[in-house]
């Protein structure tokens, strides 16, 4: 595992950097259970978990009229808690059960709260300057919901009142961040421990609002399902392996990009080249058909165009020992041809991107060809090349799986690392580590947005750094830049943004 991804990563950037886990419904019972067993009393737990959303609701708002809407589970039961401690803070509180407690420490927790909870018909719903607590389900819901949930929930969100989610927003599937049915729209979500998938893939990371993240006694260290951990993306995982030139470098030595260039979208290698050579590459060269040399060679100077007139030419440049990573794809038909220098690629040995047409070239591969490459690659779909390239991946492994169990599927399957790339982009390891990248400005979606991120992590990944981190660096560097141009951004403003964002990254460390 890469120093990059362990445990002490979290530890060393102190408190803040709880929040950098990301905690499955499974592995956050099974840790749970860890420290029940180890001694830690589950209705303390319940009760800090509960005071943790009395004390941001008290932190944020002046007292007012509070509903608290409580399940039958244990989210229901954290519920109860808070109703008694806002009440005992001398605020007018009332609760509806939607069903009876249902757990030893729900009912434990209604006792405290003694008052009676109204009927769901008998609700007097709050205005604008109330406030509802959502203590419906937590992460224990699994099932669409119906019904008088469904109903809660419809008339929580119309009431125009702010809505504070105790773990996550009701109706949010917390593995998916899938709306099961209908779901609550928060405007502050307080979680337990470490966050949720379903906080951060869409459209759950939407209905969470702000999301607080409070301890509440249970281990440093989550313990994973499968031994595969899954990170919110940071800096904090990736700054200290960015490269930085040594004294003794040359521009090889730095690392040698070849992106292979197509005959018509020449936009897409520039592009991504840029990006590359922006992140430190110290020398790319385009390989391109002989007809479109001229259109490359006056876009860049500083990169080196030569003609490609046949595949075996490709073949030929790639045995060149200086070669550090190779991009492929961007800007590439589908086809013959490019499923043929993709073959030749892989067979190079290089660390490879694979984007946009090269995508589909993949897909038609071999499957010995994928299993005997000896090269790291990075594919980088969106979600209609991922249908293409995974097909009903999804379905074959069961229903209801999310953005990223889907890329954790496909970089096991193709032994690769998958961006699968979106406002929630998702990284994924061939070993089952994923990173989701929560907080990238729509301003993205801009064409071309995506040939920058294939060159920036080709340009990372030619100066040796590991695939999955450069992945994630690049993911992040991308949005970052984004973020600071703003509005009326173009994907040829990115690359020349990198180099501020890379420098003040460094300072830093
Ligand atoms: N983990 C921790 O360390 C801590 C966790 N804590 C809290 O516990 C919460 C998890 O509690 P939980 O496991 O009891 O599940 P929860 O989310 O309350 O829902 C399950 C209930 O809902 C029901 N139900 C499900 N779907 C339904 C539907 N569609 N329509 C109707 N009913 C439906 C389901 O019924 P069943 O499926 O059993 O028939 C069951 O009764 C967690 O989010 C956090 O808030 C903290 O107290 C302290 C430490
Ligand atoms: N709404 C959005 N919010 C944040 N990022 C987005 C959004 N839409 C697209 N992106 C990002 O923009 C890039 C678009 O890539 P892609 O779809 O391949 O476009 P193109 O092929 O035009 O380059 C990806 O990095 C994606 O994650
Ligand atoms: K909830």
């Amino acid at each position: 595992m890469s120093p990059a991804f362990n445990e002490n990563s979290k530890q060393k950037a102190g408190a803040g950097a709880f929040a950098l886990r990301i905690v499955t419904a499974r592995e956050m019972q099974r840790t749970e259970q860890l420290a029940f067993t180890a001694g830690l009393d589950s209705y303390t737990a319940m009760e800090r978990a509960g005071r943790a959303v009395a004390d941001a609701i008290l932190a944020r708002w002046r007292r007012r009229p509070v509903l608290v809407l409580c399940g039958p589970g244990n989210n229901g039961g954290d519920g109860y808690i808070i109703a008694a401690t806002l009440r005992a803070a001398g605020w007018p509180v009332s609760v509806t059960a939607l069903a009876a407690p249902s757990s030893t420490d729900a009912r434990r927790a209604a006792t405290g709260w003694g008052s009676t909870a109204l009927e769901p018909d008998d609700i007097t719903w709050p205005e604008a300057g109330g406030l509802i607590v959502d203590a419906l389900f937590g992460i224990g819901l699994t099932r669409r919901l119906d019904g008088v949930g469904a109903n809660l929930v419809q008339r929580a969100n119309q009431c125009g009142a702010p809505i504070v989610s105790v773990d996550i927003p009701s109706g949010v599937h917390a593995d998916t961040g899938a709306m099961l049915g209908t779901a609550i729209a928060a405007t502050l979500t307080v979680t337990f421990a470490w966050c949720k998938p379903g906080h951060v893939l869409l459209p759950g990371r939407t209905a969470t609002g702000e999301l607080v993240i409070a301890d509440i006694g249970l281990p440093a260290a989550p313990l994973p399902d499968d031994l595969s951990p899954v990170w919110r993306n940071t800096p904090a995982l990736w700054r200290h392996a960015l490269p930085v030139p040594r004294v003794q470098d040359h521009k090889y030595s730095r690392g040698h990009l070849v992106a292979i260039g197509g005959g018509v979208m020449t936009g897409a290698v520039r592009l991504a080249v840029r990006a590359a050579r922006r992140a430190g590459a110290g020398l790319a060269t385009i390989l391109a058909p002989a007809a479109a040399v001229s259109v490359y060679a006056q876009d860049q100077a500083g990169a080196i165009v030569r003609p490609r007139p046949e595949t075996a030419d490709v073949v030929a440049y790639l045995k060149d020992s200086r070669v550090s990573a190779v991009l492929i794809g961007s800007g590439l038909e589908s086809g013959g041809e490019t499923s043929d220098l993709l073959r030749h690629v892989l067979a190079a040995r290089h660390a490879t991107v694979v984007d946009g047409g090269g995508l589909d070239a993949w897909r038609d591969l071999d499957h010995h060809l994928i299993a005997e490459r000896a090269g790291p690659v990075v594919l980088t779909p969106h979600e209609g090349e991922f249908a293409r390239l995974c097909g009903n991946l999804g379905a074959d492994l069961g229903p209801g799986l999310g953005k990223l169990q889907r890329a954790q599927a496909a970089a096991r399957l193709f032994g690769a690392v998958i961006v699968l790339k979106g406002p929630d982009t998702v990284i994924a390891a061939p070993d089952g580590r994923a990173i989701v990248n929560g907080e990238a400005p729509a301003y993205l979606a801009t064409a071309g947005s995506g040939d920058v991120l294939a060159g920036l992590i080709a340009g990372l990944l030619t100066q040796g750094m590991d695939a999955f981190a450069a992945s994630a660096a690049a993911v992040w560097l991308h949005a970052e830049a984004a973020r600071r141009f703003g509005p009326g951004l173009l994907a040829e403003d990115l690359p020349d943004l990198l180099p501020k964002v890379i420098a003040e990254l460094s300072a830093a460390s």
